[in-house]
């Protein structure tokens, strides 16, 4: 079955507890978090101290898209905050395996993502030291962009790698994911969807959970 990983990007921040309530009743897998600091992406978002604040407000695992420059240093900060998965971009750091290994150190799952224009060859070799590897299917820095077709290819290759090499990492994709896109995405190997605005833009977020999962079927 496939995952669904909605991204609070696109939630109503003065309701935050209740936008989770919502989407955790409504069947969601992880909440997906997107950490945006100015730098790597024109846009400042979500820090430690509002993830730690809404820890308490979910049994599901805290999905923690790091969206920083030099995420080594935060990385400490988003596992006390309550963090599950920590997935950072190869683009930001420059020794991406000891990035792995210090997440995976705390304990944490340990992800890693690429931007659209980045080659699925940059993170061949990590592949074997990760539990998710995240595809950008929009470029990061806002939610509600459009999905970018070309990024399947990626997709597909990251697929086979992991067959070839016997590995069980998780495959996630992450933006413009809708009723439109997403069967595209499964077929090509995502087991997780990342979706914000085609969830919480919805006021029936069930409905529209539901909707995504049907259109998402293989
Ligand atoms: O990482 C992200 C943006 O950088 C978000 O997770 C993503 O954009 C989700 O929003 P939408 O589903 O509206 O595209
Ligand atoms: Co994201």
């Amino acid at each position: 079955m496939t995952k669904l990983a909605p991204s609070i990007l696109s939630a109503d921040f003065s309701q935050l507890a209740r936008e989770i309530d919502d989407v955790e009743k409504a069947g969601a897998d992880y909440i997906h978090v997107d950490v945006m600091d100015g730098h790597f992406v024109p846009n400042i978002t979500i820090g430690p101290l509002i993830a730690e604040s809404i820890k308490p407000h979910t049994q599901l695992p805290l999905d923690v898209h790091l969206m920083i420059e030099n995420p080594d240093q935060y990385i400490p900060a988003f596992v006390d905050a309550g963090a599950s998965i920590i997935t950072v971009h190869q683009e930001t750091t420059p020794h991406l395996h000891r990035t792995i290994q210090l997440i995976k150190h705390h304990e944490v799952k340990a992800g890693v993502v690429i931007n659209p224009a980045t080659p699925a060859e940059m993170i061949r070799d990590i592949l074997h030291d990760v539990d998710l590897v995240l595809i950008m299917t929009v470029n990061p820095g806002f939610g509600g962009q459009s999905f970018i077709p070309r990024t399947i290819e990626k997709l597909e290759q990251i697929a086979r790698w992991r067959n070839a090499y016997g590995l069980s990492f998780e495959i996630e994709v992450d933006g413009g994911i809708n009723t439109e896109t997403a069967k595209s995405c499964t077929e090509a190997g995502a087991d997780v969807l990342v979706a914000g605005s085609a969830i919480f833009k919805h006021d029936d977020r069930r409905k529209a959970m539901e909707a995504i999962r049907r259109s998402a079927q293989v």
